[in-house]
């Protein structure tokens, strides 16, 4: 089977600064693989490469084999979406729900426009008639709902997710959560995700790397967050923290 999404030697400098020296990985079907480690590690920059939001990288990224320069936007945007840690990034405050999910099923021309968006905001948990609000009309928890609608309504086989869970309330944190693990079942995406939480890595994500000084130290399963399961000694340092915290709660 084709590799859904491989980076060969990423390298991103913003002006003189290098934040991304050489970053090589490759996530597998279906697999939600994790990206952690300190502030400013460079985490979201390599997100935002793998989306081309940010331009100037060098390296190659290809989604199912295809380098990702070589497609279209058109093409990008079915093959791959990204939530944000903030809902407002993807929704418009003077569209409606409607209009939002609308917009790119015309654009890609996919028809059965009604059909098409009754079936998302099933998937997603949340009532038809919610089509007709705007995102001041919705709880937090419910506007990130829509924007995974909205990733989602073109069936990428990549998701992005960058903190999706982070500005939620702890509750709200775990619905989200539990909705992206039943829609990756059902639907068989493949995740790329950041997060600073390694209680969301251990939940979500099937391997995750850890990143320091954009470089990653170690990729690790899942299985790997117990104290003293990491070899690299920033890796170790980090999971063992996550853990003495989670303890204390
Ligand atoms: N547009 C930009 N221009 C200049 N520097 C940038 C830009 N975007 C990010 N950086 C810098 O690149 C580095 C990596 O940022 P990035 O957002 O990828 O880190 P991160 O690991 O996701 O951090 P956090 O966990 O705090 O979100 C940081 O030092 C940041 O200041």
């Amino acid at each position: 089977m084709t590799t859904p999404l491989a980076i060969e030697n990423l390298s991103m400098r913003f002006g003189a600064v290098t934040v991304l020296p050489d970053v090589s990985f490759e996530v597998a079907p279906g697999e939600c693989f994790g990206l952690v480690g300190e502030s400013g590690s460079g985490k979201s920059t390599i997100l935002l490469c793998v989306s081309m939001l940010l331009s100037g990288w060098e390296g190659r990224i290809a989604i199912g084999g295809r380098a990702v320069r070589d497609m279209s936007l058109m093409e990008r945007c079915r093959s791959l979406q990204m939530v944000f840690q903030d809902p407002y990034g993807s929704l418009h405050p003077r569209q409606s729900v409607r209009a939002a999910l609308s917009e790119p099923v015309r654009i890609h021309r996919l028809g059965d426009v009604d059909a098409r968006l009754e079936q998302v905001m099933t998937d997603v948990g949340l009532p038809v008639s919610f089509l007709d609000r705007y995102p001041h009309q919705l709880s937090g928890g419910q506007r990130q709902r829509v924007a995974i609608a909205r990733a989602l309504i073109l069936e990428p086989s990549i998701l992005l997710l960058d903190e999706p869970t982070s500005a939620l309330d702890v509750s709200v944190q775990a619905e989200i959560l539990n909705l992206l693990q039943r829609l990756r079942a059902e639907k068989g995406f493949t995740c790329l995700m950041v997060s600073h939480d390694l209680a969301v890595v251990d939940y979500m994500c099937d391997r995750f790397a850890v990143m320091q000084h954009g470089e990653i130290t170690e990729i690790l399963p899942r299985s790997a967050i117990l104290p003293n399961a990491a070899t690299h000694p920033y890796a170790r340092q980090l999971i063992d923290a996550s853990i003495a915290y989670e303890n204390a709660m």
